[in-house]
């Protein structure tokens, strides 16, 4: 079986006496040369996921398949099929140029000079960062980091592609030069991000986490049509539980979007149907109440981009 296959995937971290069940049988599936993404909020396991299928954590029971390989037997074969591109300010050496910590890279991860080299041009050619090559890693912007980080995955032609955040802290124009140089990699690709919009553009399918359980998964327009007919309106008070759904004050009213399902909870005034978002999805399946007097952190969060 191709692709990757998560079945039940239990992860237990055990810190200092503690445990945490960062995932707690989670199952879904990525399919070959299409792009899939996890969503949910800090700390729902989104990272862990990643770090399970790229054999750096052992899941506590569960079984997980990278292009047919179990990620706890044949974690070697794993490897080999992987390019995991992480956020971190320590994946490359500040003083060499981007085409040389490529090579450096390349010649570690087995391949012979001449070849590190070729396919150091190539992938750099592929994420669009050919002509600065020959730039000190040090004096590249995060969106030049964010290409050589993805060019380090392609190195070898995995046919698998992990990226934990790829685009967080990129500009629009980077995120999107970042998205397009992913769709025309026809790999298959699992990615985690923040980011609905950015998510519902590039993702055959999508997966929302909370709380390490995989809640909902689908194409885009599943998702949305799996919650229903979305709706908003005015309201003068907010039923406890239903702060998720307020969009903004405006004086002494709340305006609130919610799906018709969850409608007759609560009284509303100028009732218009409107067109489910991304955002209608994830709030319907991941939120919980937030404070509706702040109203900068609406739908809980500044993290999203609308
Ligand atoms: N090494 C670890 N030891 C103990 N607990 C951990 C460890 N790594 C993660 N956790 C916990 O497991 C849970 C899931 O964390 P994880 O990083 O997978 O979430 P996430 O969805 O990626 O979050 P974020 O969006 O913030 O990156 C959290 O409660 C976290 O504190």
């Amino acid at each position: 079986m191709s692709g990757i296959v998560v079945t039940d995937i239990v992860k237990i971290y055990s810190t200092r006496g503690k445990e945490v069940k960062a995932l707690d049988g989670v199952s879904f599936e990525a399919r070959k040369g299409e792009i899939t993404s996890i969503v949910g909020h800090n700390g729902a396991g989104k990272t862990t996921m990643l770090k399970i299928l790229s054999t750096l954590v052992i899941p506590t029971s569960g079984t997980a398949t990278v292009n047919g390989y179990d990620v706890v037997k044949d974690e070697k074969k794993v490897r080999e099929n992987i390019g995991l591109v992480t956020v971190s300010d320590r994946l490359f050496y500040y003083r060499l140029t981007g085409f040389d910590n490529l090579i450096f890279f390349g010649v570690l991860q087995g391949l012979s000079l001449s070849d590190a080299k070729r396919r150091a041009n190539d992938v750099l050619e592929l994420v669009d960062l050919y002509e600065w090559k020959n730039t000190q890693y040090m004096k590249y912007s995060t969106g030049m980091q964010r290409k050589l980080a993805l060019a380090r995955a392609l190195l070898t032609d995995p046919p698998v592609i992990l990226l934990d955040e790829p685009t967080l802290g990129l500009d629009p124009v980077s995120g999107r030069v970042f998205r397009e140089n992913l769709q025309k990699l026809k790999k298959t690709v699992l990615l985690t991000s923040h980011y609905l919009k950015e998510v519902e553009d590039l993702s055959k399918r999508i997966i929302v986490f909370k709380k390490g359980h995989a809640v909902a998964s689908g194409e885009p327009q599943e998702l949305k049509s799996s919650i229903g007919k979305v709706y908003e309106g005015k309201v003068y008070e907010v039923p406890s539980g239903m702060e998720r759904y307020v969009v903004k004050i405006e004086g002494n009213y709340a305006v609130m979007r919610l799906p018709e399902r969850e409608i007759h909870n609560v009284e509303l005034y100028d009732l218009r149907e409107v067109t489910p978002t991304m955002d209608d999805v994830y709030v319907y399946f991941v939120e919980e109440g937030v404070d509706v007097t702040r109203e900068g952190r609406r739908r809980g969060g500044a993290r999203w981009r609308d």
